[in-house]
């Protein structure tokens, strides 16, 4: 036990905010005094001050939510390190999401950065698989998936050999490392033809883009062949299998390209629609019990993230004290000093933290880590019940 503690995966310590709290008491002391005053002086001011009176009040009661919500303040760190020695069964398999649905707004580029920065994450790539949702059902997007998955054989590989932080290529490939002193030539080398590969991939997509059709619409392109965006049946198609034939940090997680049946008198519930199809076909595929959504637009920027939600989702005594592990959003080429708030400072170094001290933040819905079942609508206590719980019925299916 002591050495259990000695290596904790996760650690919730309570940030302190006394100053913090004077200052917010002072503050609704004085709230309270001016609401008091407004009521005790209401009659010789009438409809005015009833208004300002209703106003403050409304004001006072909302302050007080958000006081209240960040009194107890915590900071969760994760212990990724300590992963193998506290946990000695095999790691869970994840499988992750992207959603994507217009090729014009969401440029295939985008998506194919956020399925490398999935693919390249450090976990063992036989646990993990990735599902792609095109509701634009474009021959485009899955081409570029396609050409997205040779690059990714090489980009996996040169991430794991030289733990590269930010795995999705057009972020990292930006910073010219050969100016550092601490790159040595075998590193400039692979840099330099890693580089040259992403500007290939980018110029097929490009090109591709600028023709009606990516590619001749036959053979594995032919179900796109005169398809209707809005009016389709389902296509699946397995991009990439991981067959163990490599090893180690050579391996490539499964690619696995969905676009769901579209028919033009059913609703198709946009996003939600989208998860919905993604969990009920890689849980026929690949039933990980542990899922997790990312927006197209969107790419990793930690390679540690499933080692960290691991550490959270695994770290617990009882699997029902957490749902969800949901990581904040951040943004990249911001303006200086983020005039218009689009990095939600408050939103996340106040509120979050103070949530993070209560119960845990909401569901945002990019970037979040669910256990499968919490989304099969069964109550906790029911979860691991087979006889009130037949949809959790393992499903192996092998992948051809
Ligand atoms: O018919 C659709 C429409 C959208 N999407 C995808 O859904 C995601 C989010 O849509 P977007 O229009 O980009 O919404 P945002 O407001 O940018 O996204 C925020 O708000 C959404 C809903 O409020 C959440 O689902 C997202 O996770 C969150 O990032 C994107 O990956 C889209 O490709 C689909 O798959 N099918
Ligand atoms: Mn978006």
């Amino acid at each position: 036990m002591a050495n259990e503690i000695s290596l904790p995966l996760y650690l919730r310590t309570a940030r302190k905010n006394t100053i913090q709290r004077a200052f917010d008491a002072t503050l609704l002391f004085l709230l309270v005094s001016l609401l008091v005053y407004r009521l005790l002086f209401l009659k010789n001011h009438g409809f005015v001050w009833l208004l300002a009176f209703l106003c403050e009040s409304w004001f006072t009661f909302t302050w007080s939510l958000i006081v209240s919500t960040k009194w107890n303040p915590a900071e969760i760190q994760t212990y990724p390190e300590n992963l193998e020695r506290r946990w000695f069964a095999e790691l869970p398999a994840v499988d992750m999401f992207v959603t994507t649905a217009d090729p014009g707004r969401e440029p295939p580029i985008m998506t194919v950065n956020t399925v490398l920065s999935l693919l390249a994450v450090d976990y063992p790539a036989d646990k993990l698989a990735c599902y792609v949702s095109d509701d634009g059902c474009s021959a485009l997007t899955f081409h570029s998936l396609v050409e997205a998955l040779r690059f990714a054989k090489l980009w996996v590989p040169f991430c794991k050999k030289y733990n590269v932080q930010v795995r999705a290529p057009f972020r990292y490939l930006l910073a010219d490392p050969m100016s550092t002193s601490s790159a040595n030539s075998e590193f400039k080398q692979d840099w330099k033809k890693i580089k040259a590969d992403y500007e290939q991939l980018c110029l097929k997509i490009k090109e591709a883009g600028r023709e009606s059709a990516p590619c001749d619409l036959t053979g594995e392109f032919g179900v796109f062949a005169n398809i209707e965006t809005g009016n389709h049946p389902s296509i699946i198609k397995i991009i990439g299998e991981h067959k163990h034939e490599t090893e180690g940090d050579e391996e490539v997680p499964h690619l696995v390209y969905i676009s769901r049946e579209k028919r033009p008198k059913y609703p198709h519930h946009f996003k939600a629609g989208a998860m919905n199809v993604l969990s009920r076909v890689s849980g026929l595929m690949t039933n990980a019990p542990f899922i997790l959504n990312v927006d197209c637009d969107m790419f990793v920027n930690d390679p540690q993230v499933v080692r960290r939600t691991m550490c959270q989702l695994l770290g617990r005594e009882n699997e029902t004290d957490v749902a969800f592990v949901q990581y904040p959003q951040c943004f990249y080429n911001g303006l200086k000093d983020d005039p218009y708030g689009n990095q939600m400072i408050v939103l996340i170094e106040y509120l979050g933290h103070g949530l993070a001290g209560l119960q845990g933040p909401s569901y945002f819905g990019t970037g979040c880590f669910h256990r499968r079942k919490v989304i099969y609508g069964v109550w906790p206590d029911h979860a691991n019940d087979p006889a009130r719980n037949h949809t959790l019925t393992k499903v192996m299916i092998i992948l051809t």
